[in-house]
């Protein structure tokens, strides 16, 4: 992989297929645009898809897990072996992610990042890609090499071309990782050029002291790593093997022209990471909704994105993702399925 020519490798969505689509938009019966977002979704699918009307049938999550360093400043609420614990409770089938994969029927894979000891695993739905015991302390050093971030790079960009290959036509994106929001928090800093005090939420419910000292872990790695960073940089220094498995996965999915949901703050950041690799990338992500973290505002804005939904989630494990699944499918059937002022015989504006 060579991330100069990434973007070369992405193409531009296809106008005639978006054009085709916006016309037929304009010809269905419901006054012109009172679908709102899901109009303009349903452009962006065909002129993703190249496919007018466009259709997803097969959707998956992809979850990806991994340990963080950092949490040993005490910067999540939660210990780091929950981690792996959450990850045996996806492959179980109870997790909120596991519940929601089922209620709008779209399958769900578990890829093993970098958990802090290794899951072994023989479900069919489980990946290994383990890149190591969990990253570094960002704070006070890179998170990983960058041989490990263009190997999480690299990896993500197999595991997309693997799922288009198998006839998955959106992927969704979840993350597991106890100490991730912020990694995020980090990454959202960079590269949106903010404070740490702004995108630094609360994460799994860090309050009082414990939120400060996070604001200040923040800042810290940020201040460790400088402002003029980029390239596969931000990742290795502050990043996630998870983070970036899925920033791989969306410049994957976009060479494929298949379309991705992005979840919460941290699949987000690492839609940033993609970002700033292959910009064209993020005109084939979705973004799923808008949460609790205000980093997660803070990047959406970045990356040029509207998020479909406002439900106050702070969970991430692809949630958010999975419950946007049905709008885009409806926004395929819409454009498919809806008559037109002519078939229907229904009079036109005034
Ligand atoms: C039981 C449990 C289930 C979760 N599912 C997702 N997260 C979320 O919380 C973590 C990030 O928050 P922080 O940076 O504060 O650690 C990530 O694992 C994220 O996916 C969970 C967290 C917990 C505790
Ligand atoms: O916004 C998210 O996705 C999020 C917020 C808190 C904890 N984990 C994830």
């Amino acid at each position: 992989m060579n991330i100069d020519d990434l973007s070369a490798t992405i193409a531009e969505l296809d106008s005639a297929a978006m054009q085709q689509a916006q016309q037929r938009q304009e010809q269905l019966t419901k006054p012109q645009g009172a679908l709102g977002l899901l109009e303009t979704l349903s452009i962006q699918l065909a002129g993703i898809t190249q496919q007018c009307p466009p259709s997803v049938q097969k959707p998956i999550i992809v979850v990806a897990a991994a340990d963080h360093g950092v949490a040993e400043y005490g910067v999540s609420a939660y210990p780091s072996s929950v981690t792996a614990q959450m990850v045996a409770n996806f492959l179980a089938g109870g997790a909120a992610v596991s519940v929601l994969a089922r209620h709008v029927g779209a399958e769900l894979l578990i890829i093993d990042a970098g958990v802090q000891t290794a899951i072994t695993s023989e479900a069919a739905n489980f990946r290994s890609e383990w890149l190591g015991a969990g990253t570094h302390n960002l704070a006070i050093e890179p998170a990983m090499s960058l041989a490990q971030a263009q190997s999480a790079l690299e990896r993500g960009m197999n595991i997309a071309h693997e799922l288009a290959d198998a006839g998955h036509d959106l992927i969704a994106l979840g993350e597991m990782g106890i100490g991730n929001t912020t990694a995020a928090a980090c990454l959202t800093a960079i590269y949106c050029q903010q404070p740490a005090a702004v995108v630094t939420g609360h994460g799994t419910g860090v309050q009082a002291e414990h939120y400060q000292r996070k604001i200040e872990v923040v800042a810290q790695a940020v201040a460790r790593v400088g402002s003029n960073v980029n390239g596969i940089k931000p990742l290795s220094e502050v990043g996630g093997f998870e983070i970036g498995i899925l920033a791989g996965v969306i410049m994957g999915a976009a060479q494929r022209r298949v379309p991705i949901l992005v979840d919460g703050f941290i699949t987000t950041a690492a839609a940033l990471v993609a970002q700033s690799l292959a910009p064209t990338a993020l005109d084939y992500c979705i973004a799923a909704h808008s949460g609790a973290e205000p980093g997660h505002r803070i990047a959406l804005q970045q990356l040029g994105l509207r998020p479909l939904l406002q439900l106050d989630l702070r969970l991430g494990e692809g949630s958010g993702a999975a419950l946007a699944i049905p709008l885009v499918q409806a926004a395929c059937h819409i454009l498919r399925e809806m008559a037109t002022f002519a078939s229907a015989q229904v009079d036109t504006a005034l």
